[in-house]
């Protein structure tokens, strides 16, 4: 007679391959109490916020949770996804993890699944969702075409932190970064000629606007900056445009620290004053179209341009769940599986 496995071995599903797309976070709504609990996640990370909390706490919890979420959440509503009563970005991570989906059901052992490093769905959760539905192998798919500490490694630590609470884990595989893949190339370039095809005007300067970060981040040894330079290099290329004519910048500066140069809001106002009349700005750092893109860009910086002389502003919106950027995704993961599925 063959001893019985001891319950839960027994009754585990498995031979599943869970593929999980996780992208920065989201509030669950734009009042004052989501907003807060939102940034206090995102601001109390060591990977985002690098000084000693001895430090930052005091000033995070005595004066920016207090008046952060209400700014913060009434550039939300603007940009607010109303027919869904959530942030785009969280529609369109959910979109691009369907669409992944329906892309991979010639691998029929394949779960795709999504979550948010800040705010809901946990990774934790949909680790342990993923778990349960059998899957013993999991590839955690960072939406960044570009590595930086901030985002991609906060992300897989955030998946090895809930590994370590589970007795039984599933093998984990990371996604590196996708700065220089052709397709990704390939599929901004065409964004760029796509958008501007739609104009009855043509930019004097396109700006690809990256999201900043501290360049003390940058002088430890993150390899964020070059490999921003490299893919607005490449996209030149692609486009036939000088370095003139595609200008790098880096938005979204936090705090009083200097960040990556040239910055955007700044380069927006120069060039408007200095008397460039059009310009279309992109965003190839972000996978999808988001606060800092929507708000930050196509509101604000447009509204700085035109404040200070300029007359036409294109803003040309990230990849989202496009066919173009769902190719890319596809590609990367189907790349990453190798071996696997
Ligand atoms: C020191 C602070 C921050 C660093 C470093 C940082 C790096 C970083 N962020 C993104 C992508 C996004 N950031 C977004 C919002 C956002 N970022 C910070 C701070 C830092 N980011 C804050 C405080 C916020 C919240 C808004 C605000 O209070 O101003 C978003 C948008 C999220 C959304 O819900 O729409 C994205 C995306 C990258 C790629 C990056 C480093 C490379
Ligand atoms: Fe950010
Ligand atoms: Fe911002």
């Amino acid at each position: 007679m063959t001893a019985e496995a001891p319950t839960g071995q027994s009754q585990q599903k498995s031979g599943k391959i869970g593929v999980l797309l996780v992208n920065l976070g989201t509030p669950d709504g734009t009042d004052y109490t989501s907003m807060r609990r939102y940034l206090r996640e995102f601001l109390t990370d060591k990977r985002v916020i690098e000084w000693s909390p001895w430090k930052w706490y005091p000033i995070l919890f005595g004066i920016v949770l207090n008046t952060r979420p209400s700014k913060v959440g009434k550039a939300y509503e603007t940009i607010w996804n109303k027919e869904k009563n959530e942030s785009f970005l969280r529609t369109y991570t959910r979109n691009q993890s369907d669409l992944m989906a329906e892309r991979l059901t010639d691998l029929p052992d394949v779960i795709v699944d999504w979550a948010m490093r800040y705010g809901k769905p946990s990774i934790a959760e949909r680790i342990q969702t993923l778990k349960d539905r059998g899957c013993d192998r999991i590839l955690l798919f960072p939406l960044y075409p570009q590595y930086a500490a901030a985002t991609t490694a906060t992300v897989n630590d955030k998946a090895f932190e809930k590994l370590m609470a589970m007795r039984w884990q599933p093998a984990l595989r990371t996604v590196p970064d996708y700065h220089t893949d052709p397709i990704y190339i390939d599929a901004l370039a065409n964004s760029v000629t796509r958008h501007l095809a739609t104009l009855d005007w043509q930019p004097e300067k396109i700006l690809a606007s990256f999201h900043g970060i501290p360049l003390s981040y940058s002088e430890k040894g993150d390899p964020y900056y070059g490999q921003c330079i490299e893919t607005t290099r490449l996209l030149r290329e692609k486009l036939g445009l000088s370095e003139d004519r595609l200008m790098i910048t880096f938005q979204s500066r936090f705090g009083p620290e200097e960040w990556l140069q040239p910055y955007t809001d700044k380069t927006v106002e120069r060039l408007a004053k200095e008397g460039s009349k059009r310009i279309a700005v992109l965003n190839p750092g972000f996978v999808s179209d988001c606060l800092e893109t929507l708000e930050e860009i196509a509101e604000q910086a447009a509204e700085s341009f035109h404040h200070n002389g300029g007359e036409k502003f294109a803003h040309i919106p990230c990849l989202n769940d496009s066919e173009d950027g769902m190719r890319v995704l596809e590609k990367v993961v189907r790349r990453e599986l190798l071996g696997w599925a």
